[in-house]
């Protein structure tokens, strides 16, 4: 009886309301996703290893590199991820995808093995495992793959389905516990943490690939697998805590946002301001992510480096973006300027993937690579931290569930075809080279910069847009207090 006229007198203090609660959970959160993005470069710094001790010419890299987003794409399995998370909550998709993500990833490690190439699998792999290499065959299979190649392709679509479920879980579980509190601080951290996770990648995959001098491409992604299974196991532990809140909180635990319904894609479609965010949003992406997977080829090639020394070059790029996407994100919250960030995104990128193309191969300087490298993260500190959160502003928020749900798949059809469309370019242009020093990558840098161009021109359509219909997206999130003064009193007459 007391205790029921304390929790009527006086709002029960919820676990969440516990700063050293929300950001635990916070903590177990983001370092699942910290694990994930090591997975997904985990190979990125391997390419020359992988061509010298597996066979993987740049075809069939790139179909690798883009088997990731396979299903979630054909099999519109990151649909079926948002309305798995709708129906059965944060803690059960978070368990599913971290499982998810050990499975397809215990499967690349293994066709990376030995043993994989012992076995009758490689042989089935071999004979039955076939497509021909036309521009028909979109899967990430074709005729001539080396068997190791294509297994892991197949582990690393099944781990692409629970990383991307993974990102979509974690962002509603950060709603969940930071709403009303520090949720963009929250989730500017995450994507930091995670960018945390690709610089570890570029420094750490090349030095554990050739400890002892004995090179190995297994043994890195052993080490991630096993890292992903600490990430489930944060999963695991989040889920208790998570329970905890919703008992706490009763029927009204679950923290809906828009759930992604068929119904809502005709509004979505038929909105040009969308179509302009989505275009933008694809091709920005696709000059980042498939471009990591190529990145420390491209230095060892132009620099004439090793492996690893590419990777202490590249490594500043994810650490950089990791250091100024959270002060991006508070100027944009206090001052806003989203289209011209942009704007300047894409003419940044631009600047350097010409940089890449042109002047590194004529110059083998260094200090240019880390400029441009440098100036690339500014690039994806500026995108990242303006596009996302200037959606809001785009889209009813009845639709904003759904429209974030396509904008992601939009951004994987791109991260599925580029890789692939990356490493066919390089065979193309690279006729007859045994060995992947050897590389020319002016053309693949000019496909990547004139990615960067399309966008750049979306960006300017954007903002014109902007300027003629009023979204605000030049205007900060948090008001300042002269606006607000401004707005009471024309309230007040
Ligand atoms: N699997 C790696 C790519 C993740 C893409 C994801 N849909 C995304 O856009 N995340 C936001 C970001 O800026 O990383």
């Amino acid at each position: 009886m007391a205790n029921l006229q304390k929790s009527i007198s006086s709002p029960q203090e919820l676990l969440r309301d516990k700063a050293w609660a929300r950001w635990t959970a916070l903590v177990l959160l983001a370092s699942a996703m910290f694990f994930a993005y090591i997975f997904v470069d985990v190979l990125s710094p391997l390419q020359e290893y992988l061509q010298s001790t597996k066979g993987w010419d740049p075809s069939a890299y790139g179909r690798f590199a883009g088997s990731e987003t396979f299903l979630n794409v054909f099999v519109f399995f990151l649909i079926f991820a948002g309305i798995i998370l709708d129906k059965m909550g944060v803690r059960f998709t978070a368990i599913l995808a971290g499982a998810v993500m050990v499975a397809g990833g215990f499967i690349n490690y293994y066709a990376l093995t030995d043993s994989f190439m012992e076995s009758g699998l490689k042989n089935f792999m071999d004979d039955f495992v076939n497509l021909p290499d036309t521009w028909w065959n979109i899967t990430p299979f074709y005729d001539g793959m080396p068997a190791s190649a294509k297994l892991s392709a197949i582990g690393f679509m099944i781990f692409g389905c629970g990383c991307e479920m993974s990102g979509i879980t974690v962002s509603r579980g950060i709603v969940k516990w930071f709403e009303g509190k520090e949720m963009a601080l929250a989730m500017g951290i995450e994507m930091a943490v995670a960018r945390l996770g690709v610089a570890v990648v570029f420094l750490g995959s090349p030095a554990i690939a050739t400890f002892r001098d004995n090179i190995s491409v297994s043994r890195p992604i052993a080490l991630s697998v096993l890292l992903l299974l600490i990430g489930l196991i944060g999963f695991i532990v989040y889920s208790f805590m998570d329970k905890k809140l919703e008992n706490e909180m009763g029927s009204n635990g679950e923290v809906k946002d828009d759930p992604f319904k068929i119904s809502d894609l005709k509004y979505i479609f038929s909105s040009k301001v969308f179509w302009i965010v989505a275009l933008l949003c694809v091709l920005y992406y696709s000059a980042i992510f498939p471009f990591q997977k190529y990145a420390n080829n491209m230095l060892q090639c132009n620099l004439g480096i090793s492996a690893e020394a590419a990777g202490r070059v590249f490594f500043v790029f994810p650490l950089g973006a990791a250091a100024i996407t959270p002060l991006l994100g508070n100027f944009l919250d206090r001052k806003g300027k989203g289209a011209t960030m942009l704007i300047w995104g894409a003419i940044l990128m631009i600047i350097c993937h010409l940089t890449f193309a042109f002047v590194l191969p004529a110059t083998r300087s260094a200090v240019i690579a880390y400029s441009a490298i440098v100036l690339l993260g500014i690039s994806f500190s500026l995108v990242p931290a303006s596009l996302w959160p200037s959606v809001p502003k785009l889209v009813d928020n009845r639709l904003l569930g759904s429209a974030y749900a396509v904008i992601f798949w939009i951004q994987n059809i791109g991260l599925y075809a580029f890789p692939m469309i990356i490493g066919a370019v390089l065979a193309a242009t690279n006729p007859g080279v045994e060995n992947a020093m050897d590389y020319n990558y002016t053309v693949p840098m000019l496909v990547f910069a004139s990615l960067g161009g399309l966008a750049l021109i979306l960006g300017i359509i954007l903002k014109a847009l902007d300027a003629k219909k009023h979204y605000g997206l030049e205007l900060p999130n948090i008001p300042s207090e002269k606006s607000l003064e401004a707005e009471v009193e024309s309230a007040e007459g």
